[in-house]
């Protein structure tokens, strides 16, 4: 798989805030999950990326070539979403593409009507009278319509009810199943990502911790649960978040095998992506 987008040594002081020495890389053909808490860098990672903001060093690499050098191709291989919206408010649907699909080389109007019409968008409308699920699929709308082959998402997930992420997550899939696409999607929501991401990266405090494929990361580590005589000074060590109530315990480990051995009657399960991103970011 060749790497779409690679992020290398960014860097971006804010004062309070820094991105410190961020690196990674966006495969084809997968959708990679950026995970973080509130406040650890996705957003800001996103613009810098997007060149919304100035970069205070570090270079970035659209199919191998730094971003400034090939920024109309860039912008128009890629379909952005973005938590703020950046609609004018006062306009219609339609007035709104009117404004945007000019500024596409390869904008598909035949598409867009389609998903005006698969999403039950009403084009007549107010902007700012959108509900923040119709909003978010038009916003979508707007993003795929011009055959975009990288799909940058902030955050697309955060205030949807359950039906409408699992409809974005549906779009999301089929969007992969194409020949060459890929998806770059922030969330603090990680059992949307637990459904659809093949690649996880997790940044604090601006600074990326962990970057891997998410079967493997999720096979390395294991939930483990059990009555709390299983533990003692040996078996606590074993454990990067342990939690203890009068009834038992359960506590992540990235050593099975050694849980195995040392721990007679436990349950062992697998994880899921919020249980590993605590664990690191407690570390
Ligand atoms: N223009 C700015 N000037 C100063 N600080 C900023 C600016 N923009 C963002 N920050 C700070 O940078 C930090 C990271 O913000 P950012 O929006 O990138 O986080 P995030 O991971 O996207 O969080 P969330 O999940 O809440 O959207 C925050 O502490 C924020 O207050």
């Amino acid at each position: 798989m060749k790497p779409v987008l690679e992020v290398k040594g960014l860097k971006k002081d804010l004062g309070a805030f820094a991105l410190k020495d961020v690196s990674f890389s966006l495969l084809e053909g997968c959708i990679t999950g950026f995970i973080g808490v509130n406040g650890a860098g996705k957003t800001t990672t996103i613009k810098s990326i997007l060149g919304l903001i100035g970069k205070d060093a570090g270079e970035i690499l659209f199919y191998g070539k730094e971003i400034e050098s090939v920024e109309r191709d860039f912008k128009n291989r890629i379909g952005i979403v973005l938590d703020e919206g950046y609609f004018y408010e006062d306009l219609t649907l339609l007035d709104m593409k009117r404004i945007m699909a000019p500024a596409y080389a390869h904008w598909d109007e035949a598409l867009f009507q389609k998903y005006m019409k698969d999403f039950d968008l009403p084009a007549g409308q107010q902007i700012s009278t959108l509900s923040k699920g119709m909003r978010m699929k038009y916003a979508i709308a707007l993003a795929m319509s011009h055959h975009p082959d990288l799909l940058i998402m902030d955050e697309p997930t955060s205030g949807l009810d359950p039906q409408v992420r699992m409809e974005l997550m549906d779009i999301l899939l089929a969007f992969i199943k194409q020949e060459g696409k890929s998806v770059f999607f922030s969330s603090h929501i990680t059992s949307d990502l637990d459904k659809v991401a093949d690649m996880l990266i997790f940044i604090e405090n601006g600074r990326i911790i962990l970057s891997e494929e998410k079967d493997v990361l999720l096979d390395r580590h294991c939930l483990v649960k059990g009555d709390r005589k299983e533990l003692n000074e040996h078996t606590r060590g074993l454990f990067l978040t342990l939690h203890e109530t009068d009834y038992g315990f359960s506590g992540l480990t990235d050593n099975k095998t050694a849980v195995r051995q040392q721990m007679g009657n436990v349950i062992v399960e697998r994880p899921a992506i919020e249980d590993v991103m605590l664990a690191y970011i407690r570390r």
